[in-house]
């Protein structure tokens, strides 16, 4: 790590999870000679220590960390903001536009570490994984049933590049898979052996959906109560997206009276999530926003927000521009 601080201009890393597995990352900055150190906060970071580490930055890198007008405001000298992953939906990049600062991302990097754990906790699910370890490890040696993959229909919401890596593995576990996604042209289905449908289309033939789209600032939940309703008795629903997309009580409430045999979730409408419904339902698997984090989709992620933040300061177009 180049730690450089009280040096004008610098690189400011908040996200916990840069460079956890290589410090290429860090070479990056070191090699174009701009100064870059970690967040002073060894934790994720609320609004206004976001706002004190913001101060002086040029550029920030954040995870999860929520970038908002306050923080952007009290930014004079920030000129990118970069999104170490995919989801900038805790960047107010409505803000960022108008004052100037160019955000950035890193599509595609944890495309891989998403799909696997989106199939990992898919099987973690139906094969119950999670009881059946407990009851070795507790002593009881209970023995777990569920459904095969084989033959069932599994709803791709959100056919992206994690939506269509996805749905690729399911097609290797001999599942018909149907997606839905209103931005994309017919081809793209087509070209990964998949069915274009409506949302309620796929609700309604799913045994499985899986949600692989952003979540947009201030939008209801895509699965609210009338949408899970919908869903198949016995079905499943695996969430790697973001927690926002789904009515965690709804899904509770679904789990519980049986109507959904099971939910298996990354992400959470508030993180940590102390106090959701979902803690304590029934048939749940959880696993606390770590989708991302294969060694791989680390690096690729580190490198690839680090050059473009490079490139912005040096007063290059970014690679991967949100804007
Ligand atoms: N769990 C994790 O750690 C983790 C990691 C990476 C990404 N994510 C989440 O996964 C999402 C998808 O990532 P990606 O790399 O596939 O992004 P992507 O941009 O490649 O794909 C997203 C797709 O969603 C579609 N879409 C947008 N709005 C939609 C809507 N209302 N209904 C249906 N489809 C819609 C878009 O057209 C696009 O094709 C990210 O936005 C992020 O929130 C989570
Ligand atoms: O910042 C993180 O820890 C996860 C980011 C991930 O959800 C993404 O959108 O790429």
């Amino acid at each position: 790590m180049t730690d450089m601080s009280g040096s004008t201009g610098e690189v400011v890393v908040t996200t916990q999870s840069f460079a956890r597995y290589t410090d290429s990352p860090w070479r990056v900055f070191e090699e174009a000679r701009v100064p870059a150190r970690r967040s002073r906060f060894a934790h994720p970071l609320a609004e206004d220590e976001l706002v004190r580490e913001a101060a002086g930055a040029a550029a920030l890198v954040v995870g999860l960390d929520p970038v908002t007008a306050k923080v952007i405001g009290a930014a004079p000298s920030l000129r990118v903001i970069a999104k170490h992953g995919v989801g900038v939906d805790n960047i107010d990049v409505a803000a960022a536009r108008a004052a100037g600062i160019r955000v950035v991302n890193a599509p595609g990097a944890n495309t891989t570490a998403v799909a696997d754990m989106t199939m990992a906790l898919l099987l973690a699910a139906v094969r119950r994984i999670v009881p059946a370890h407990t009851s070795v490890v507790q002593g009881r040696w209970e023995r777990f049933f569920g459904p095969e993959l084989a033959g069932r229909t599994l709803a791709v919401i959100g056919f992206g590049r994690i939506g269509q890596a996805v749905a690729r593995r399911a097609r290797g576990f001999d599942m018909t898979v149907v997606a839905y996604d209103p931005h994309l042209p017919a081809e793209v289905f087509a070209e990964q052996g998949v069915r274009a449908a409506g949302l309620d289309e796929c609700l309604a033939a799913a045994d499985v959906v899986t949600l692989h789209l952003p979540l947009a600032p201030g939008a209801p939940p895509l699965l609210g109560r009338a949408e899970l309703a919908r869903l198949r008795p016995g079905a499943y629903l695996v969430n790697t997206a973001r927690g926002g997309l789904v009515d965690e009580a709804a899904l509770a409430e679904a789990l519980r009276d049986g109507h959904l045999a099971g939910a298996a979730v990354d992400v959470f409408a508030s993180e940590p999530p102390d106090g959701s419904p979902l803690l304590d339902a029934p048939n749940v698997v959880l696993t606390p926003h770590c989708g991302a984090f294969s060694h791989e989709a680390n690096a690729a992620m580190g490198t690839t927000v680090a050059t473009d933040v490079v490139r912005v300061l040096r007063g290059l177009p970014p690679v991967n521009p949100v804007v």
